[in-house]
């Protein structure tokens, strides 16, 4: 589950506990897992072997841009030679491996403890790289097990894809890294801005803010953050061209995660604390939750679209157990998918067929019939494990589970979906309600009314009957900023537009938001795209927006152009922001991008402000400094013309006033920049330890 714990001393009841002094054993655990008897004695004591050794670190380098092989190729050839070589108290370090079951060997795994990297100056270096290079967008460290879910999905460009329980974000990232990914490498402005969308939710209302910092380094304009119980996750409404006009619809989505909450029983090996508090209540109490996201789930999946259900447990009851009741639910509109020739690489054992099914206390009950009257209602039927030749027939053996020790890594559970056809599930009376322990569930806001509306027969009436209701509901999320498209002809867009010469048919002016009410622009303009925009206007007061969109154009506070210079020579106050540059580089005219090298840009780098005599007589920038318009202009340096460690092209916002002029990138990317063109310096770390020390 979301919770991690570190190895040294962290905080617990107040108390500090040493993780690294924990007893890696729980009696209670081996004994539920003894009896559940998913893999063979000898394999058993490798399984709780690899679980009690610390995870190694994985990253995955983002497939979305277009220098990712670049980054890919800079680890291996300079960052290799320095792990080699390194020797802490007599060990040797083991060398980074990639993952071989990763599609185009874009997957690390660096098997050096936390501690060894805090020792070592070279060591340091990687772990600036992977600091810096997070922050950019470049790399995304995750762990290798929550990688396969968004693999089973294949996300396309237009694809509807929703992330049911999407907090922190790693996943939510790979999926819109893929939304992303130009299908010949080349970016476009269809691969910045594709038609699809990817929906993220959580029902913790702090872990959806957690996931926007996950997103934002990602620059995407086609995510969007909300924050519902996934149970009840409310049907989307879009509008959609019928034949008599614009008509109302509901949105059904492609590709949906469901990678729900779980004891989380594969994660001990980063989840330290797991070894003391691990007991079988908290699977018990997740079993009905599980089995209503993923009604959920398929209920809003479109007709042959593509589920993955995915837990971090090893647990039956979590997993072959949830995916068998839902299925038999089903009658028929979905099953199981056969993936076994995807990712081939990937070592995995099928789902299971038995179990033993226990209580809290370990005690077994061979059948829901056999289990004494003060446990009822506590225990559902779908607990038990479905005759044999059911489960044969569903095909549960293609789910998949990934052990500790199949490929040193965490455990998992996946199990990939496909709908045949638009009929409802209805789940059974046996499946009781049963007490919620998951806290984020509780806090969710439900909306219950809307999962009995699914089940009239006349659509329409439907629809009528849940906009009453959120009309007469006023605005529920007043306490979120809403998001407001610009209205046609606003002045400041228009002024935008002429400023930077753009075109209304590239980039349409409708796709423009701002975060108030009144939706005038003050500080800040946002862009989507059309199915976005969609999605927000049919559905206000109904779904809770937390946020999406990008943001593309900020205001320019005033340093020496003051707003009498402004006003005199009619500069546009707006500017592009770093996070939307890229994709205003493809709708801005070429006139306002000044096109500079590398010397030019180092000072740039390592100045907070410039100006002219900064540079030296012959410099490209020097040259058009006396031309280049007041206010903003977009800087373009093609790195691969140049001796730069990473090749990309890079477009940063400068703003020039009366006397100076600043690149518009915070210290992070300044720092990440420099570390790209430099590559790593393994003297710095050394004199700055030494400083230290
Ligand atoms: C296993 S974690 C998800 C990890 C995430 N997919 C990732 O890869 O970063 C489960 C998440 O589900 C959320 N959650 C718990 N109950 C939920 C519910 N009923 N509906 C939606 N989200 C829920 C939790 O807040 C938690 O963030």
């Amino acid at each position: 589950m979301g919770r991690r714990q570190y190895s040294g001393k962290k905080k617990k009841n107040d108390e500090f506990i040493d993780w690294t002094q924990v007893p890696r054993r729980n009696e209670r655990l081996e004994k539920y897992y003894k009896l559940q008897a998913l893999v063979s004695d000898d394999e058993f004591e490798s399984l709780m072997q690899k679980l009690a050794e610390p995870l190694p670190t994985t990253f995955r380098i983002s497939s979305c841009n277009q220098h990712a092989t670049q980054v890919r190729d800079h680890f291996i050839k300079h960052y290799y030679p320095l792990i080699e070589n390194v020797e802490v108290e007599g060990t040797k370090i083991s060398p980074p491996v990639l993952l071989p079951w990763y599609p185009n060997q874009m997957a690390f795994m660096l098997d050096i403890p936390k501690t060894i990297i805090r020792k070592s100056p070279p060591l340091k270096l990687l772990q600036q790289f992977l600091v810096l290079e997070t922050e950019a967008g470049d790399i995304s460290r995750q762990e290798a097990v929550s990688m396969i879910p968004p693999l089973f999905l294949h996300v396309k460009s237009h694809h509807k894809v929703l992330d049911m329980c999407a907090a922190p974000g790693s996943k939510t990232a790979q999926l819109l890294e893929e939304l992303h990914t130009p299908a010949d490498g080349k970016e476009t402005f269809e691969s910045l801005l594709p038609s699809g969308i990817v929906v993220a939710n959580d029902a913790d209302n702090k872990r959806a803010h957690m996931l926007i910092h996950q997103i934002k380094r990602l620059n995407s304009p086609n995510v969007l953050i909300v924050n519902h119980d996934a149970s009840f996750l409310p049907h989307f409404h879009v509008e959609v061209d019928g034949p008599n006009g614009k008509e109302k619809s509901f949105l059904k989505f492609d590709r949906i995660l469901a990678d729900v909450p779980c004891s989380g029983d594969g994660t001990f090996r980063k989840n330290i604390s797991l070894w003391s508090d691990w007991t079988l209540k908290t699977a018990l109490g997740l079993h009905s939750t599980q089995i209503k996201i993923l009604k959920r789930g398929i209920d809003l999946l479109a007709n042959s679209g593509r589920l993955v259900y995915s837990t971090c447990s090893m647990n039956p009851i979590e997993n072959e157990a949830v995916v068998a009741a839902v299925l038999k639910a089903s009658k028929g509109s979905v099953r199981l998918i056969d993936v076994s020739d995807e990712i081939p690489e990937l070592k995995r054992s099928p789902g299971v067929k038995s179990w033993t099914v226990c209580d809290s206390d370990l005690n077994t009950y061979s059948s829901f019939e056999s289990v004494p009257k003060d446990l009822n209602g506590k225990m559902a039927k779908s607990l038990w494990p479905l005759p044999e030749e059911e489960l044969t027939q569903m095909g549960i053996e293609r789910c998949m589970r990934v052990y500790p020790h199949h490929q040193n890594t965490g455990g998992f559970f996946v199990a990939v979906i496909e709908k045949c056809d638009n009929s409802e599930v209805s789940l059974k009376k046996d499946i009781p309600e049963q007490e919620n322990s998951d806290e984020a569930g509780k806090k969710a806001e439900v909306e219950q009314p809307l999962l009995k509306k699914q089940k009239s027969s006349k659509f329409e009436k439907r629809l009528v009957s849940a906009e009453h209701r959120a009309l007469k509901a006023g605005n529920k999320y007043h306490e979120l900023d809403p998001f407001v498209y610009i209205k046609e002809n606003d002045e400041l867009l228009d002024n935008i537009y002429e400023s930077f010469k753009m075109n209304d048919n590239h980039l349409k002016k409708d796709l423009f938001f701002v975060r108030n009410l009144e939706g005038t622009i003050s500080r800040a303009v946002y862009v989507s795209n059309s199915l976005f925009k969609n999605i927000i206007e049919s559905n206000r007061n109904r779904v809770k927006f937390v946020h999406g969109g990008l943001k593309i154009f900020v205001k320019q506070d005033f340093g020496s152009l003051s707003k009498e210079v402004a006003k005199d020579t009619n500069v546009c106050v707006f500017r592009v922001q770093s996070d939307g540059s890229r994709l205003a580089s493809h709708c801005i005219s070429r006139d306002c991008v000044l096109t500079t090298n590398l010397s030019d840009l180092m000072i740039f780098l390592d100045h907070v402000a410039v100006s002219m005599d900064n540079f030296p007589e012959d410099s490209i920038f020097r040259k058009h400094f006396e031309k280049l318009p007041l206010g903003n202009t977009l800087l373009y340096v093609d790195l691969k013309k140049e001796h730069s460690f990473i090749k990309k092209d890079v477009y940063i916002p400068l703003w020039k006033s009366v006397r100076m002029c600043n690149v518009m990138i915070s210290n992070a990317e300044k720092r990440t920049l420099k570390l790209q063109i430099e590559g790593p310096r393994i003297e710095d770390q050394t004199a700055s330890t030494e400083k230290s020390t």
